[in-house]
């Protein structure tokens, strides 16, 4: 399979850059590679694996295993191996040779081979998600065993010892109360897959040669049992390469562990770290608010001696005039992609956002969670309707507009019914054309069983999409607008909070208990500013919705970083 030309253009291709380089031709067993956004981490990820190929890395019978947190990585992957394959060298070998998904994903097709090993008496995909906090369904003792175990692993506060003692109980509440009823959340996905590798050693062996290398991209946001799948999969020889930024952690919420990258090079991984940044390679601009905010995170002391970065604002007294001044902005781009950030789905983004789409009918709105109330009954009954219509025949492309018709018809309206109905459109429509007749009712049934259409978001043909900051990763706009800058937005309510003391300036005032959540904040920050190619701009109003108050509101506290100015002067 030696492909020597394929192997000299990758390394031709990044010839100017050493890191990279280095990466592609590394020989370690275990790597971290860190580097800021838009360094090429998903580009040198793609070219290592097609290296690796090249030059017969990989032996035939074995496998590489692609692997991230959250759904749209996973996808940003998927894609990259797509594009990158040359049908006529062996880089097509690519898409048989690689698995690339996230880890619920992967717990999703090792389940449906040995699910029932585990107490799965139907197919993994017909089990239903549930948020147990909503429910009464568990009695009492076991909801608050389920609940602090759920919140150990966000707190990521659970030793490896304890997190294998607890799921034993974990699972067995499930297969009491939860399979019967045919639920499955998201957790139990992975600890029934951990429980299953640890009573079945062959099963355990299998996958640990089967996989030769684990690379995982936004390594930054692996949590507790994302962390102990890698282990569980991988032996010593293992190649582990580990693709991330702790400056893009952003998941604390859902247990990402902290200073990760620190804590796994303290167990003896190599180290690369990438130096060109590529996004912003023309934008002097766009490089200096980077190094700053970088900078920053790593000292806060640095701040006063930082150079000055400039970011242009748009200013209003109100939401209203807010939200003609963006339209403005969006129409004076028409051949630009552009989106539009928020922290959070509260009234004044409502507000705002509505306001802007009554000027912007072809608006994408992707601000619902994969957690909403309907958007799991829209994936749920979606999988239902595919199911009556295609589980005799496959689904072709001349299907795809009747099917999401009548679909339509079926289900409520909803403020994100529109949005979900061109995610299924293009999703259906991109599957029919990368997978044969045979694998489509899989792809589309596993997609829709683990809430995933939102990974479809980039196939979107909208010239706006309006997002929150955390559904943007690892994304691409050419114009990014950070909107809802105000205090108490963002931050939102609770991170004010946790911050704690602001002087009538709103002064952010490190003061070691509030690091972390100065450090939070500043990420957020960080994440929208490098979703965008060619300029990030934010807005704000005078005024903002606390409730169904509208209340006098200020800037975000993140302008009062002595190395960023916000002006709202245009030319
Ligand atoms: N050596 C290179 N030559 C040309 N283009 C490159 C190179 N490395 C990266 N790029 C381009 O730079 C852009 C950013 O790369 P990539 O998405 O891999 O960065 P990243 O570090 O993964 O970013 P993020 O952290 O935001 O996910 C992409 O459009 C990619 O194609």
């Amino acid at each position: 399979m030696k492909d020597q030309k394929l192997a000299a253009n990758i390394l031709n291709n990044i010839k100017s850059d050493k890191e990279q380089t280095l990466v592609v031709t590394n020989q370690f067993s275990k790597l971290i590679v860190e580097a800021p956004a838009g360094f090429g981490k998903t580009y040198s990820m793609i070219n290592m694996i097609k290296y690796w190929f090249a030059t017969d890395q990989i032996k035939n019978y074995q496998r590489v295993l692609c692997l991230s947190f959250s759904v749209s990585a996973a996808n940003r992957m998927k894609e990259s191996i797509e594009n990158s394959v040359n049908n006529s060298d062996s880089s097509a070998m690519l898409i048989h040779y690689v698995h690339a998904t996230n880890f619920h994903g992967l717990c999703r097709s090792i389940l449906s081979k040995y699910g029932s090993l585990v107490g799965l008496n139907v197919p993994v995909n017909d089990y239903k998600n549930i948020d147990l906090s909503k429910t009464d369904i568990l009695p009492p003792i076991e909801k608050d065993f389920v609940k602090n175990f759920d919140d150990k692993i966000k707190d990521a506060t659970i030793s490896d010892e304890g997190l294998m003692k607890g799921i034993e109980k974990y699972n067995s509440i499930a297969r009491k109360y939860l399979l019967p009823n045919m639920l499955l959340p998201f957790n139990n996905l992975i600890t029934l897959v951990l429980e299953l590798l640890e009573d079945h050693p062959q099963i355990k062996k299998f996958y640990k040669y089967y996989y030769s290398a684990i690379c995982i991209d936004e390594f930054q946001d692996t949590n507790i049992l994302g962390l102990s799948l890698i282990n569980h999969l991988s032996t010593d020889k293992t190649r582990i390469i580990a693709f991330g930024d702790n400056m893009q952690q952003i998941y604390h919420f859902l247990g990402a562990i902290p200073s990760l990258i620190d804590k796994e090079l303290e167990l003896g991984f190599e180290y690369i770290r990438l130096k060109t940044n590529y996004r912003f390679s023309n934008n002097l601009d766009m490089r200096t608010i980077d190094t700053n905010l970088r900078s920053y995170e790593e000292d806060f002391e640095k701040a006063n001696r930082l150079p000055i970065a400039h970011i242009k604002a748009i200013h209003e007294s109100n939401v209203f005039k807010e939200a003609t001044r963006l339209n403005e902005y969006i129409n004076r781009y028409p051949d630009d992609k552009i989106a539009i950030l928020v922290s959070q789905n509260s009234r004044t983004t409502r507000e705002l956002l509505n306001s802007v789409k009554n000027n912007q009918p072809k608006i994408f709105n992707g601000l619902f969670k994969e957690d909403d109330d309907y958007v799991i009954l829209f994936h749920n009954r979606a999988s239902e309707f595919y199911q009556t219509r295609f589980s005799e025949r496959t689904i072709h492309t001349q299907d795809i507009r009747s099917f999401i018709t009548d679909f339509s018809k079926l289900i409520r309206k909803n403020e994100y019914k529109s949005s979900l109905l061109k995610l299924l459109y293009v999703f259906l429509q991109k599957t029919v054309k990368n997978f044969s007749p045979e694998n489509r009712n899989e792809v589309i049934l596993t997609t829709l069983a683990s809430i995933s259409l939102k990974q479809s978001i980039n196939n979107i043909d909208s010239h706006v999409v309006i997002s929150t900051i955390h559904g943007s990763k690892g994304l691409e706009w050419d114009r990014v607008i950070l909107a809802n800058f105000e205090q108490n937005e963002f931050p939102n309510y609770y991170g004010v909070k946790g911050i704690g003391n602001f002087d009538s300036s709103n002064k952010l005032q490190p003061n070691g208990v509030n690091d972390d959540e100065i450090r939070k904040l500043v990420n957020q920050f960080y994440v929208a500013f490098s979703r965008a190619k060619k300029e990030f701009l934010i807005s704000y109003s005078d005024q903002h919705w606390e409730l169904s108050s509208l209340v006098n509101s200020q800037i975000s506290c993140i302008a009062t970083l002595p190395f960023l100015t916000f002006q709202d002067k245009w030319s």
